[in-house]
């Protein structure tokens, strides 16, 4: 029987009381150690725009770039739900087009489900790429591809009119076909009420612990990232002190002929050498 985590697993997982967990990952190495390590999905994220690319927003990634980094994701999970993350303008111009570029996360991104920002606004754009077959996960709070509107990634939902719309959101996608709601930088109480008031299973971001999972980007909570560490990233490991240490030694170790030694290093026959010279 297949370990897959399936949309029927995050149901479950909620009817349950069982914590979701998901990462991003952008690469096949990076994927491989999430896999074995027991996540239950992994989202190549448009956040990829920061780690990956050195951008300081999601706005310019395109399709193509999340689909190949889709791939490399792919080839390194046997067991995760991979989930593909739509990209800015990819989804929003009509329904035709959603499905069209969703369909493209599932055949050539070897995706399982896709992502998008939005909530009421993006129900009819939900509702057709489900009809497609296509399992969507929706993401509403601090959407990073509103950063124009939002003036920066501000926590979302603190005013009673903010919180009410955010709630509509949610319950929106749940009744347009989403399998999971991602809740973005939202107040850990706010987030509460969403995950009792639908069916369907929260993905927290920032969004405290009563959501149904969790997710991070990968990068922040192994600290390969430091450009900025949004306050809701608890760093698990600090990889890029381990890494600069050993870039360090290496650089040291060359400079004094350290390396390489002789177990690193291939020979030739003395016979064959003789004719060389
Ligand atoms: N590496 C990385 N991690 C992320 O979590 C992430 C990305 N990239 N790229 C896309 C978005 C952008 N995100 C961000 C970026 C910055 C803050 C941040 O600095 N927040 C401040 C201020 C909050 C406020 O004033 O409301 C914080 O202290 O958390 C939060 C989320 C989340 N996403
Ligand atoms: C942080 C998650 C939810 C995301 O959208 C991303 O990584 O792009
Ligand atoms: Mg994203």
């Amino acid at each position: 029987m297949s370990d897959k985590f399936t949309t029927q697993a995050f149901i479950d997982a909620k009817k349950n009381n069982r914590k979701i967990t998901m990462l991003t990952a952008y690469d096949y190495s990076m994927a491989q150690i999430l896999d074995e390590s027991g996540i239950d999905a992994i989202l190549v994220g448009d956040s990829l725009a920061m780690p990956i690319q050195g951008k300081d927003s999601t706005l310019e990634v395109t399709l193509d770039e999340m689909l190949y980094h889709c791939r490399c994701v792919a080839r390194g999970v046997k067991n995760a739900m991979l989930v593909g993350d739509m990209p800015f303008l990819t989804y929003h111009i009509n329904p035709d087009e959603a499905v069209r570029n969703a369909g493209r996360f599932i055949q050539e991104g070897k995706a399982n489900a896709v992502k998008l920002e939005g909530g009421t606004s993006m129900a009819a754009m939900v509702k057709a790429i489900v009809r497609a077959q296509i399992p969507v996960m929706g993401h509403i709070g601090l959407t990073p591809q509103s950063v124009n509107i939002f003036g920066g990634f501000k926590v979302q939902g603190k005013e009673e009119s903010a919180a009410k719309a955010l709630v509509e959101d949610a319950l929106a996608l749940e009744d347009a076909g989403a399998f999971a709601v991602v809740l973005e930088a939202v107040p850990e109480m706010l987030a509460k009420l969403i995950s009792e008031k639908i069916g369907i299973p929260t993905i927290g971001i920032g969004a405290g612990k009563y959501c149904d999972g969790q997710i991070l980007v990968v990068h922040d909570m192994l600290g390969l990232y430091s450009d900025f560490t949004p306050k809701f990233v608890k760093q698990y490991a600090n990889l890029r002190g381990k890494m600069a240490e050993a870039v360090s030694t290496y650089v040291s170790e060359v400079r004094s002929q350290q390396f390489p030694e002789k177990q690193h290093s291939f020979t030739i026959s003395d016979d064959v050498l003789e004719k060389l010279y």
